[in-house]
């Protein structure tokens, strides 16, 4: 698991750890940190770093000091450092110990600026990390060549331009391809939009950890999965494994219900039951013969929870289904069409006793709640704040959050992910994870992880049914 920490939190820890350390102690750590990390990958490139070049992109505050600082262990190494000041101020002593390293100084307006950049083996980004909170303003000519140029762009803790506490990429931003994150993860570098210009992410560790507390964000990896993902004991049977009753598909969207009963299935729980109309029963069984319809949710038998929503149209029985459902002792997880129902009853959903997940896309979560916004993480906290359910806004970077509980990002899939049929796919995971009994959010969160890990493992161009295949081995593997 990855803690993921904000800018108040960092800037706490920061202070608490000042009482302890020499004053500008960790500005040095950070420094060295950045400058082991370029030299590291720019060795790795060009097979040395004697005589390369280094441009820095120098702001007013403790990122270009930290830009400074790193040049001079840079020039130690014997690469020529030219700093670019961004504004007329520069961080108090950073200038002065760089210009006695044998650093050149100039100005971002200058008229050979922009060789500099594209002269340059490495460029530094430190225009502005933790206070970076607007757009980047630089000569057209000097954009052009960071954006165009093929040297090591390493942003300093995070790329200038993006808001290291929602995500948000203003204009101009920086796109690096490594960025150096002192003492902390910041949300910025693991959501979207701003995640793909931080590059490859690394962590110089300058001592916050024991400063930190109460991550504003976690991130679930594959050791956490494998050591959540429920999987069968010695005494297992297809009761003690979970069943999972799934409601979806129509006349309009068949195939909806074969792809969620399918993740489903292929999840492992001991049973999925469908429930539709007999036409629908016999397609899904000619589909999944392990499968068991039923024709209404009372005539199912015992189910541990319930997916509804794939594909199952809007209509009146649609509608019927859903209000009924509301009153289900199980947990249930609404996706899709059952979220469109929704959206006009939000406040409903309080009235649920058991866990509840939605996992809408942002159409949907804009329908249900109002445009995600700029802040994705405190939308979704709303949402669950309002709702009282665990929320799974289904984005290029998935956010899960549940009432009174942290926030978990997931960081597998990709576009790939974006054709038919795939939403249906994760429902029916999540709906298994549920039935085993996860908690809410959890089955929500590792669903996720394993849709998106799914997509990442599979060569070639990906349709829904591809990441039903790829279930059984990717299962094998995790509960090996
Ligand atoms: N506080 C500490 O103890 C440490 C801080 N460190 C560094 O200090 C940074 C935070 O320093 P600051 O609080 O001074 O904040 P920043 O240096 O991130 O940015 C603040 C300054 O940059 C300007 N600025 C913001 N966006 C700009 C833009 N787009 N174009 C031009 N100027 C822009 C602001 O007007 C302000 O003057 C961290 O990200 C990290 O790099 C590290 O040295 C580690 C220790």
């Amino acid at each position: 698991m990855r803690s993921v920490y904000d800018s108040t939190q960092v800037r706490a820890a920061e202070a608490r750890l000042k009482e302890f350390t020499a004053p500008g102690e960790l500005m040095q750590r950070a420094a060295y940190g950045l400058a082991n990390e370029c030299l590291n990958e720019l060795h790795s490139r060009r097979g040395g770093v004697y005589g390369a070049r280094a441009a820095l992109l120098v702001g007013p505050g403790g990122n270009g000091g930290d830009a400074l600082y790193s040049g001079v262990w840079l020039l130690r190494r014997g690469i020529a450092v030219h700093a670019l000041l961004v504004g007329v101020k520069s961080y108090p002593g950073a200038r002065e110990a760089f210009v006695r390293a044998g650093g050149t100084v100039g100005a971002i307006s200058d008229a050979d600026a922009a060789t500099a950049v594209s002269r340059a083996d490495l460029v530094i980004d430190g225009i502005a990390g933790l206070g970076s909170s607007r757009s980047v303003e630089l000569p057209d000519s000097v954009a052009e060549a960071i954006a165009t140029t093929d040297a090591l762009v390493c942003a300093v803790d995070l790329p200038s331009g993006v808001n290291g506490d929602t995500g948000q990429a203003y204009d101009g931003a920086i796109h690096a391809d490594m960025t150096a994150t002192f003492g902390a993860w910041k949300p910025a570098q693991v959501l979207a939009p701003a995640r793909r210009l931080c590059g490859d992410v690394r962590f110089v560790d300058i001592g916050l950890g024991p400063h930190l507390t109460d991550p504003r964000i976690d991130v679930l990896d594959y050791a956490d999965i494998a050591a959540i993902w429920p999987g069968p004991s010695y005494d297992s049977h297809k009761y003690s494994t979970g069943v999972v009753g799934v409601i979806a598909g129509s006349a309009q969207y068949p195939g909806a219900a074969v792809m969620c009963v399918g993740g489903a299935i292929r999840s492992k729980p001991g049973m999925v039951r469908y429930v539709g109309a007999p036409d629908a029963i016999e397609r899904i069984v000619a589909a999944w013969p392990a499968a068991v319809g039923a024709t209404s949710i009372d005539d199912a038998g015992r189910t541990n929870a319930w997916v509804i929503g794939p594909g199952m149209g809007t209509d009146d029985a649609a509608r019927s289904v859903v209000r009924s459902s509301l009153s289900l002792d199980v947990p249930v997880i609404y996706d899709a069409d059952a979220l469109t129902i929704l959206s006009g009853d939000v406040d409903r959903l309080r009235e649920r006793q058991a866990p509840t997940v939605l996992t809408p896309h942002s159409g949907e979560f804009a329908r249900l709640f109002g445009e995600v916004g700029d802040d994705p993480v405190e939308s979704v906290k709303a949402a669950t704040r309002r709702t009282g359910c665990v929320v799974l806004l289904k984005g290029p970077s998935t956010i899960v959050a549940a009432p009174g509980g942290r926030v978990l990002v997931n960081e597998t899939g990709s576009s790939k992910l974006a054709t038919a049929g795939t939403g249906d796919v994760l429902s029916g995971i999540i709906g298994a994870a549920l039935a085993a009994g996860l908690p809410a959010q959890i089955a929500a969160a590792a669903g996720a992880y394993v849709h998106g890990a799914l997509a990442d493992q599979h060569d070639g161009p990906l349709i829904a049914p591809d990441l039903i295949d790829e279930l059984p081995a990717f299962m094998a593997r995790l509960q090996a």
